[in-house]
C-alpha cells in the first residue's frame, strides 16, 4: 500500500504542509482545492515543489455537487469538471475525487448518477485521467458506500472508481461485509480517519473531530480487515479534519500520521498474517510493569529544597552516583533520582525549566526491542555519554523534551542501581508507608494531547480510557488516562484551552509541557498522613463543605467522615471499591505530590478533581 496524506490535515501554508509531509516520509499527497486556491503561485509551481521533494500528487479534491443535477446545472457541472482537468494537467495529477452531492437541487436515482459518472469517465479518459466517487456520510441521496459502489459498478467505465473513506463508512455504522466483494482494482483510493465517539451530526463530527487511526474510537481494525479481504494494495491516504491539528505543528502532526499508519498496518499484519510488501516490521508493543524511577533536574540550591521535601515524604537517601552529582532516594518500590550534575541533559533541562521532572524510566519486558519499536515509529532516540563501567540505559525523547528511559531484567539493565550507584548506609528511618508510583500526571498544550496519546499507546501495551472534562476555577481541563491492563502503569494527560486553569498556568511557569504531579500509593492512607504531619509536611486543605456533602451522599458514618476531614483526604467510591486521595501543597514551579490508596478502585477520583483544583487555586492566590 502506498501511504499518503491530505494537505487539509496540517496547519500552515501549502509549502509548509508539503515540506512536513515529505519530512514524515509519505510518498503521496492529496491536494485539497482550498490549499491550491490560497497558494500564491501556479499549479505547475506546486507540481515542481512536490516532485522536488520526491512526492506524488495522488488526487485533487474535492469536486462537489456533481451527480444527479438537472439541466441546466448539469451542463455547467461538466464544464466545471473540464476546468478542473486543466488544473490537474498542470498539477501533474490524474485522479479527481468527487464527493457525493449535497445540493437540494440534485435528483436521486442510482441509474442517473451512474450515467453521469459514465460520461465523466469518458471525458476524463480522453485526457488520460480518472475519477473516483466518495459517499459523504451526509450526502443528499448517496451517503452509504454500498450505493456509491453501485453507482461506480453501473457506470462501468475503466476511468471511474470508488473512494472508501473510513470515517463516512464507520460513522454511520454501515455493515462492512459488502466491502469484501468489491474488486480491489475498482477501489481507486482509501481514505483513513478515526474519530472519538460523539453524539452529533455527521458533518460537524467529520469536519472538526476526525483524528488519526488509533486516536479515536471507531472500529478501524474491522474496516482494515474488510479492505484486506479484497486484496487491496493501492493508495492509503490520511484525511483528517481536526481543529487541533490545524492549530498544531505541521511537522509533528505529519509524523503522528505516519506513526498511526505504521501501527495500523503492523496490527493488520499481526491479525491476518498478511505479507504486506514494503512494510516495516515492528517489534511487539512493550509490556510495561511500572515506573522504575522518576528523575528530577535540580541545581545545587534547589536540590536542598527538594531533598527536604523527599525526606518529609519518608524517602531515604539510598545511593550516590559513582561519577555524577546524582542521588537516589527510595521508599518501598519507589525510586526518585535527584540530578544536580553540572553537565549533561538534566542540567540543560534545569536551565530551561527550573526544578522539574526531566525523565521517567519505565520497567519493560525488553528494553532494546522497545527502543527498536520506538525508532521504527519515528520516535526520537536519545544518547548521552556514560562513565566507564556505567550502564547505558536506552531512552527516547518524551513530552516537552523530557526523556523516557527503558529498563528490563532480560538484558540486565535492572542492575543499574548497583553498577551506577554507591549504596548509602541505611539509617533506622522506616518511611511513611508509600509503596509504589500509582500514576504520573503530565500537563501539555491542548493541541499536543493526541500526539502524546498516540506516542504512548503506539509504543506500550497500554489503553486509553474515556476522556474526562474536569472543571477548574479557570476553565475546563481535558483529562485522559492511559493504563496497562493490570494498572501497573498509569499515565494521565491533561490539557486545557483556557489560559487560566492550573494546568495552563503550570505550562507557563514551567516553560512547556511536563510532569505536573506524581501520585504515590500507600496501603494505609490514614497512617501515612499521620506520619506526614509528624514530619511537618503541608497538605492541601479541603473545604468543610466537601465533607458535609460526603456525609449526606454516602453511607459513611460521621466518624469515618471526621477521619477523612481531619486528614484532608478526598474520597470516592465505585460500587464496593474505594479510593482515598490527599495532596501536598504545590511546590516551586507548580509541581505537587498526591498520596492515594486504592481498594480495588480503578479510576482517578474525577468527581473530586474540581474540589482539589479549587483548593489549589485558592492557595495560589494567597501566595
Ligand atoms: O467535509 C467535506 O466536505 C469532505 C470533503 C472531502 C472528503 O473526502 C471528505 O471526506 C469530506
Ligand atoms: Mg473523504
Amino acid at each position: 500500500m502506498r501511504k499518503a496524506i491530505a494537505t487539509v490535515c496540517l496547519s500552515g501554508t501549502l509549502t509548509e504542509k508539503i515540506e512536513a509531509i515529505a519530512a514524515a516520509e509519505f510518498k503521496g499527497v492529496e491536494i485539497f482545492e482550498n490549499d491550491l486556491l490560497s497558494f500564491n503561485g501556479t499549479p505547475a509551481e506546486v507540481r515542481r515543489m512536490i516532485e522536488r521533494l520526491g512526492l506524488e500528487t495522488i488526487t485533487f479534491q474535492p469536486f462537489r455537487d456533481f451527480e444527479g443535477m438537472p439541466e441546466p446545472q448539469r451542463a455547467k457541472v461538466f464544464a466545471r469538471a473540464e476546468r478542473k482537468f486543466d488544473v490537474m494537467e498542470e498539477l501533474g495529477c490524474d485522479l479527481l475525487m468527487v464527493c457525493s452531492n449535497v445540493s437540494p437541487d440534485s435528483l436521486g436515482g442510482i441509474e442517473r448518477a451512474a450515467a453521469d459518472f459514465h460520461e465523466l469517465g469518458e471525458r476524463a479518459a480522453k485526457r488520460g485521467m480518472r475519477v473516483a466517487f466518495e459517499a459523504l456520510s451526509w450526502g443528499r441521496h448517496i451517503h452509504d458506500y454500498r450505493d456509491s459502489w453501485e453507482v461506480v459498478r453501473r457506470a462501468n467505465h475503466p476511468a471511474v472508481g470508488l473512494v472508501l473513506d473510513s470515517f463516512h463508512v464507520l460513522a454511520r455504522g454501515t455493515d462492512l461485509s459488502a466491502i469484501r466483494s468489491i474488486p480491489s482494482d475498482k477501489i481507486f483510493l482509501v481514505q483513513m480517519a478515526d474519530a472519538p465517539k460523539l453524539d452529533m451530526d455527521y458533518l460537524s463530527w467529520s469536519r472538526h473531530y476526525r483524528c488519526f487511526p488509533g486516536q479515536g474510537d471507531l472500529p478501524i481494525d474491522d474496516f482494515m480487515d474488510a479492505l484486506h479481504a479484497t486484496g487491496f494494495d493501492g493508495l492509503l491516504s490520511l484525511e483528517i479534519f481536526n481543529d487541533r491539528f490545524r492549530a498544531g505543528s505541521a511537522r509533528s502532526v505529519a509524523i503522528d500520521g505516519q506513526r498511526s499508519l505504521i501501527v495500523m498496518l503492523d496490527e493488520l499484519r499481526r491479525r491476518t498474517g498478511a505479507a504486506l510488501p514494503g512494510l516495516q516490521t515492528l517489534p511487539p508493543k512493550a509490556v510495561c510493569s511500572g515506573v522504575e524511577f522518576v528523575e528530577f533536574a535540580v541545581d545545587e540550591r534547589s536540590a536542598v529544597g527538594l531533598e527536604h521535601v523527599l525526606k518529609g515524604l519518608g524517602f531515604q537517601k539510598a545511593g550516590l552516583h559513582r561519577s555524577k552529582a546524582v542521588t537516589r532516594w527510595r521508599q518501598g518500590d519507589i525510586n526518585i533520582v535527584v540530578n544536580a550534575d553540572k553537565e549533561g541533559f538534566a542540567h540543560s533541562f534545569n536551565i530551561t525549566h527550573g526544578t522539574a521532572v526531566c525523565a521517567l524510566a519505565l520497567r519493560v519486558d525488553d528494553a532494546p526491542k522497545t527502543v527498536d519499536r520506538a525508532i521504527t515509529l519515528l520516535d526520537q532516540p536519545f544518547q548521552q555519554p556514560v562513565g566507564p563501567g556505567e550502564m547505558n540505559i536506552p531512552a527516547v525523547r518524551g513530552l516537552g523534551g523530557s526523556l523516557l528511559y527503558f529498563v528490563d531484567c532480560k538484558t540486565g539493565l535492572d542492575r543499574h542501581w548497583d553498577l551506577d550507584f554507591e549504596p548509602v548506609a541505611a539509617d533506622d528511618f522506616t518511611g511513611v508507608g508509600l509503596e509504589s508510583v500509582d500514576h504520573v500526571s503530565q500537563s501539555m498544550h491542548y493541541e499536543e494531547m493526541l500526539t502524546w496519546l498516540l506516542f504512548y499507546t503506539s509504543l506500550l501495551d497500554a489503553q486509553k480510557t474515556p476522556i474526562q472534562a474536569v472543571i477548574d476555577p479557570g476553565g475546563v481541563v481535558q483529562s485522559q488516562a492511559i493504563e496497562t491492563r493490570d494498572g501497573k502503569l498509569r499515565l494521565i494527560l491533561n490539557a486545557s484551552q483556557s489560559q487560566r486553569t492550573l494546568s495552563s498556568r503550570f505550562l507557563n511557569e514551567f516553560f512547556g509541557s511536563g510532569v505536573q504531579h506524581i501520585a504515590l500509593a500507600t496501603g494505609d492512607i490514614f497512617s501515612t498522613i499521620e506520619r506526614l504531619k509528624e514530619n511537618g509536611v503541608d497538605l492541601l486543605p479541603i473545604p468543610e463543605n466537601y465533607y458535609d456533602d460526603l456525609e449526606a451522599r454516602t453511607d459513611l458514618s460521621a466518624e469515618d467522615v471526621d477521619r477523612l476531614r481531619s486528614a484532608n483526604i478526598l474520597y470516592d467510591r465505585d460500587g464496593p471499591d474505594e479510593y482515598f486521595q490527599a495532596y501536598t501543597k504545590t511546590l516551586a514551579g507548580g509541581f505537587f505530590f498526591e498520596i492515594v490508596q486504592r481498594r480495588n478502585y480503578q479510576g482517578y477520583g474525577a468527581m473530586n478533581a474540581p474540589i482539589r483544583l479549587a483548593s489549589q487555586t485558592r492557595l495560589a492566590m494567597e501566595v
